[in-house]
């Protein structure tokens, strides 16, 4: 069973080629990284799967009517700023529009989703604040409880741990990594290959707008391929609290 089918992809952004060759799959249970230097093309590639950019090839995502979309995927995007003075709880609230009727209200099951959503991302006794006036990486934590409240079968998020705090990005990959032991199936843009390596069961990784990695961390994340990709060295070990993995230098 596959949850996102993506051939042949290429996006072309004022006549400039941005992403080209690119295929891959996911299925259930899979948390996928997506990795890549500045530039690699993680945002464009995510936006076009979603079917925000004109592109070429295949998304089956893009591909669904737009209404059916959002009943499939919840998207956090990289721009987290939330405008509007409404509360934690409301901002948590919009991502059961998609289930929810014109003008209907949210029922047992929504208040449920919700609260989940409040609980996993540490909001519950901030849920009656105004979002506006929230830090940063709080306002982060809250428009991933939007999305988790959406409860789709797929995730996308354009690199959602950055700005949070060691403990909130912790926590937030292993809610990432639960949910994909529940079946659903994360695509996620990182730049923290430690979490990363630690966290996802499969990373995928861009270099110059095509796919020049696809594998489980410790394959992906080779000596070879992170001085050809990333220009660094790196450590890394498999210990008994599982594959741990610190970047080191960079290669002059
Ligand atoms: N609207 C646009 N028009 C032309 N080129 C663009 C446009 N948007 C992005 N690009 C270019 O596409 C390339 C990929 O950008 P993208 O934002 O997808 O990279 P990224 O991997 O997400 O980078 P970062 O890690 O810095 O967020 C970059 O070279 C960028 O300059």
């Amino acid at each position: 069973m596959t949850v996102l089918s993506v051939s042949d992809f290429s996006v072309t952004l004022q006549n400039r080629g941005v992403i080209h060759d690119v295929s891959f799959d996911i299925g259930p249970g899979e948390f996928v990284g997506l990795i890549g230097a500045n530039g690699a093309g993680k945002t464009t590639l995510m936006r076009a799967i979603l079917g925000l950019l004109p592109h070429g090839g295949l998304s089956s995502l893009a591909q669904l009517p737009q209404a059916a979309r959002a009943g499939h995927a919840a998207w956090m995007p990289q721009m987290r700023e939330i405008a509007w003075p409404i509360t934690v709880q409301s901002v948590v609230m919009l991502g059961r529009i998609p289930h929810l009727g014109t003008l209907q209200k949210p029922g047992a099951d929504d208040i449920r989703q919700i609260e989940a959503a409040l609980a996993r991302m540490d909001l519950t006794e901030m849920r009656h604040r105004p979002a506006t006036q929230l830090s940063g990486g709080e306002q982060a934590r809250v428009l991933i409880a939007r999305a988790l409240a959406q409860d789709t079968p797929l995730l996308l998020a354009d690199e959602p741990i950055a700005g949070l705090d060691p403990a909130h990005q912790i926590a937030t990959m292993q809610t990432f990594a639960a949910l994909a032991q529940q079946g659903k199936s994360l695509l996620v843009s990182l730049h923290d290959l430690g979490l990363a390596a630690r966290h996802c069961t499969r990373l995928i990784l861009l270099g110059n707008g095509t796919m020049v990695g696809d594998g489980t961390p410790e394959e992906v994340l080779s000596p070879e391929t992170l001085a050809q990709v990333f220009g660094i060295t790196a450590w890394c070990q498999h210990t008994d609290q599982g594959f741990v993995y610190q970047p080191l230098d960079v290669i002059r």
